[in-house]
Formats: structure tokens, sequence, C-alpha cells
């Protein structure tokens, strides 16, 4: 194998390589524009001389709120968010290096939801950002990422980070994303009966790191956590929702409010008659998930890493420290769901929306994808200081289709 070809093969652990007074710096910029935010992960890679390649040194990372989808009505302005986090980059990248930086947005599943009309109105705006900052613009360097490569990336990224891609023994680990709009799962089956029994557009093969990976991995669209709170509240897809009061069993039984969510403002309440609580709650949301996804059998007995939603929604309720993260059993959410939904005015000050998030998750692992009570889960935020997204496993993507290591 060339040397070019295998480049990201020493990314590791800096202090593992001797230090060479000639570092020398280049940079990669990301951009995700998801249903609930849009944010910049801008990547710095040492090349430590021409024989070493380079590794990844660190991340600069901002986020804004709302997202892009958000801006479906007024794409300038959209893009004018984009714009404010890509001046944070100018202020990051070294001027001398500014035109071999490249700068790539991908959209997920917010974008996904969207009329391709309003879509495609806001990637061309962001385009037009792209095209007036300094940076290196590739072809395709705005676009609608595809759901499967949305896991394969974030597979890739957690299994860089936690060391599995190098070396000799590889023990990959599996990824479960929750986010806004959309849910992935993705792992590296083990046994032969898994690859029998998964329809084919389930399974991936991908080339990084020298090596080929044959994932499992799946996006489902609607599944993201705010998305099930609209299939919960029967306000999802619906056309129009002005006015309409959506209730749930699995909000306190006073609540009357208003959210808007991917520009559309929808009003919804506790139901305030009816049961409220953690069992009819279960089984309002049990409607939103069961039958509805794939279940792989050999997922039960292993553990997987989790973040964004998973994370967030765990830190909540204490089930882990937000600096530390930490390792929970499946069963612990749905511990955390009874305790919170039968106890709403004490969690009132919270998220309205806690007991339904929580219960939404605990149907989701279960009866959704089929994990057992006493399944693992590894919350984790950051590795090594670099956040757990896709965002690394594109920039990687990145660097190698541009041949910019050498
Ligand atoms: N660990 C981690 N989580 C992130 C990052 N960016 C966004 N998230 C989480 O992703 C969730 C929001 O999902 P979002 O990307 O907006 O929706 P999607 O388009 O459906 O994926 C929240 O839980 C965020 O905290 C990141 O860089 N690192
Ligand atoms: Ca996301």
């Amino acid at each position: 194998h060339s040397n070019r070809e295998m480049w990201f093969r020493d990314f590791f652990p800096a202090n593992m390589c001797p230090i060479n007074a000639k570092a020398d710096t280049f940079y990669g910029i990301m951009f995700d524009a998801g249903s609930t935010g849009t944010r910049i992960h801008i990547y710095t890679f040492v090349q430590k001389s021409p024989e070493n390649l380079p590794e990844l040194e660190g991340e600069i990372f901002e986020s804004v709120k709302p997202g892009l989808s958000a801006y479906a009505d007024q794409p300038e302005k959209g893009a004018e968010t984009v714009k404010r986090l890509l001046d944070m980059a100018i202020d990051a990248v070294p001027p001398h290096l500014w035109k071999t930086t490249p700068v790539v947005l991908k959209a997920t599943a917010g974008l996904r939801l969207l009329s391709e009309e309003k879509a495609q109105a806001l990637l061309l705006e962001v385009r037009e950002v792209f095209e007036e900052s300094p940076f290196l613009v590739p072809e395709d360097s705005v676009s609608i990422m595809d759901g499967s490569y949305e896991g394969i990336l974030a597979w890739i990224t957690v299994n860089f980070l936690t060391g599995q891609l190098s070396g000799q023994n590889q023990h990959t680990v599996g990824t479960l994303d929750l986010g806004g709009a959309s849910t992935q799962i993705t792992f590296l089956p083990r046994f032969e009966e898994t690859f029998k029994e998964t329809p084919g557009d389930f399974l991936t093969s991908f080339e990084m790191f020298n090596s080929t990976y044959k994932l499992y991995t799946h996006s489902y669209l609607g599944f993201g956590l705010k998305a099930a709170r609209l299939a919960t509240l029967g306000a999802l897809n619906m056309e129009a929702v002005d006015g309409q009061m959506f209730r749930s069993s699995c909000l306190p039984k006073q609540l009357e409010a208003e959210w808007h969510f991917g520009g559309v403002k929808y009003r919804y309440g506790g139901n305030k008659e009816g049961e409220t609580g953690f069992e009819p709650c279960y089984l309002e949301v049990l409607k939103v998930v069961k039958g509805k996804l794939h279940q792989p059998d050999e997922i039960r007995g292993s553990s997987f890493y989790a973040f964004s939603y998973y994370y967030d929604r765990a830190v909540d309720t204490n089930l882990i420290d937000y600096e530390q993260g930490g390792v929970l059993e499946v069963k612990d959410f749905e511990r955390k769901a009874k305790e919170v939904c039968d106890n709403m005015e004490r969690y009132n000050s919270a998220s309205p929306f806690l007991c339904m998030d929580l219960t939404y998750i605990t149907a989701l692992l279960k009866e959704g994808f089929g994990f057992r009570d006493n399944t693992l889960l590894q919350l984790t935020k950051k590795v090594n200081n670099i956040e757990t997204s896709w965002t690394l496993g594109a920039t990687f993507h990145l660097l190698q289709s541009l041949g910019l290591t050498y």
C-alpha cells in the first residue's frame, strides 16, 4: 500500500509519537446542520513529518439553535446563522491555511423532512456563504446526508476515538444516536445469522483506514426524540395543526402550552380529566414504536455506546454526570421514567416533556430495537476531549477523498 492510502494509520494518541520540531498543522471544518441546531466542528491535525502520518490534535466546537429547518421560509436568515459560525473558523485557522482548509456542511433529518424546494433553497444560501468565504469549497460541499452515512460516520468516530480501528485486536462497539428528528443504530455484525436475517438496505460496506467494514446501520426518520413527541401527541405529519390542541397522558394534567418545531407551531397539553402517569403514557408511546423497527437478534446481549438525547436526558435526571457520562442499563431509563411520570408535579420545573421523553427512550430501546433490560449502555459525550459526533468520521472521509494529507 502506498503511503498516501495509509496516512490515517497513525492518527493515534499524540504521546505515542516522538515530538517533532517541524510540526505542521492543518484543519478541516465540518458543519452539522441538525434538526434542533447547527454546529461547527473545526478539527486540527498535525503532520509531524512526511514519513509520519497526521494525528488528530483537537477540536473547536460551537453551536447555535434553532436548526436550519426552522428557517424553512427565510433561507437567507438561516444561512446567516451558518455565516456567524464560520466567522469563528476565520479566527481559528491561520490566514495562510484558509485556502487549503475544506469546509463542508451536511444536513440531517430536519432538512430531510422539509419539502425538496425549501430544503434546496436553504442549501443554496449556505453554499453562497461558503463561496464568499476564504476556505476551500469542495464539490458537493453542502448537502443532505444519507441516513445510512449518519450512522456509519458516527460509528467510525466512536470506534476511532476509543482506539478500536487500529492494531490487531479490534473489538468495535455499536452506536446509538438519538437526534431530534431521526435515530440511528449501527454495529459490526459478528454472526453470519445477522447477515442472513437482515434486510439488504440495512447492510452497508464502508471503506476507511484501509479496512472494509460491513456494517448494520439504519436511520429511522421520524423517530428522533422531538418527532416522537409529535407522533405521541398524534401531530406528526399533520397538514393543518393550527389551533388544534393535542393531549397526552405523558404530560402534566393542567399543562397547556405551545411548541415550535420544523417551522410549525403546535398546541399541546395534559389529560385534564383522564389518566396520567407511566402506565398510560407507556401505552401511548408504544403505539409509536411497536412493530416499526427491525430487531436484530445479535444486539440483545451486546453493549452499545449511546449519545445525543440519550445522554442529555440521562444528565437531566441525574442518571449520569454531565462531564463524566457513565454506564447505564436499559432498565435505569425505565426506572427513571416511572419515577418522573408518577410524580409529575415534582418534576414540573424541568421540561414538561421529561416523562414523555424518558418513556419514549425506554420503549424505543426495549420494544423498538429489542434490547434486554440489562443491556449496558455507555453514555458518552466526548472521548479524549473530542465530541462523539458523525462529523469526525465525515471529516476523515473528506480529507481522504481530497488527498489533502500529502
Ligand atoms: N455528543 C454530541 N452530541 C451532539 C453534538 N451535536 C449535537 N448533539 C446532540 O444531538 C441531539 C440533537 O439532535 P439533532 O442533531 O439536532 O437532530 P437530528 O437532525 O435528528 O440528528 C442533542 O441531544 C444534542 O446534544 C455533538 O457534537 N456531540
Ligand atoms: Ca444529529
